[in-house]
């Protein structure tokens, strides 16, 4: 599939691994999702749009390129994607931010959602999804849909480990979108837990397990 672009740099796959690892503690689980937000933003913003202004440096002026400040919109799918979003504004500080609230049914471990706040207006900025699980894909379903109804044109979808389940299930409804993933793992497992995966991304990131 064009649009899913694994990130095979071994910085973001040392990260990782250091993720997986069930004893790494809940200040440096944290601190190693946002620098592996950080590196895949560096790729995945690689054609944000760029205007020319004008600079004087010590020597003269001249017209030199900066990131055109308003496009960018960082959505995290609440709990586990807000682990992500300083990650991206570290790259780039003035993006506003979004948020979408969903939650798995433990049993049908289908989305449902508490919230939703995006900027306005959405439809004019390249918008990044944040999320480091992609599972089933339901999730990911759901979030762009909202982004969608709301006018959201551009979207781009950041997981850190995604299952090939979700990736497809998520190409299939939106193959408009891009998605950029840190690995992609071989299965989900009967509760659908992505495997060897990290466990529970959110619960790690905010240690409530
Ligand atoms: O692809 P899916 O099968 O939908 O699973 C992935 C979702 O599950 C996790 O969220 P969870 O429901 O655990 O909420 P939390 O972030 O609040 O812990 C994860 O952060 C994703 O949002
Ligand atoms: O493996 C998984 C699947 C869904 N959500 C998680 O946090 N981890
Ligand atoms: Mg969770």
């Amino acid at each position: 599939m064009n649009n899913v672009i694994e990130l095979t740099h071994p910085l973001i796959q040392h990260k990782i691994s250091r993720l997986r690892s069930k004893t790494t503690g809940t200040s440096e689980f944290r601190a190693l999702v946002e620098e592996i937000a950080m590196l895949m933003g560096y790729e995945a913003l690689k054609d944000l749009p760029l205007v020319d202004v004008e600079v004087e440096t010590p020597i003269e002026k001249c017209m030199t390129p900066v990131i055109a400040g308003k496009n960018l919109a960082v959505v995290p799918i609440l709990r586990a994607g807000l682990g992500m979003v300083n990650g991206i504004l570290n790259l780039v500080p003035t993006a506003k931010v979004g948020h979408i609230g969903l939650y798995r049914d433990e049993e049908t471990h289908e989305p449902h959602e508490y919230y939703c706040k995006l900027p306005d207006p959405i439809s004019e900025r390249l918008i990044v999804v944040t999320d480091p699980m992609l599972a089933t894909g339901g999730s990911g379903v759901a979030a762009v849909d909202f982004i969608k109804q709301h006018g959201g044109k551009k979207i781009k979808f950041m997981s850190i480990i995604a299952a090939p389940a979700g990736i497809e299930r998520l190409m299939k409804a939106h193959p408009d979108i891009q998605l950029y993933v840190g690995h992609i793992d071989h299965k989900l497992n009967e509760n659908a837990y992505i495997c060897p995966g990290l466990g529970d991304a959110g619960d790690r990131i905010f240690g409530t397990k």
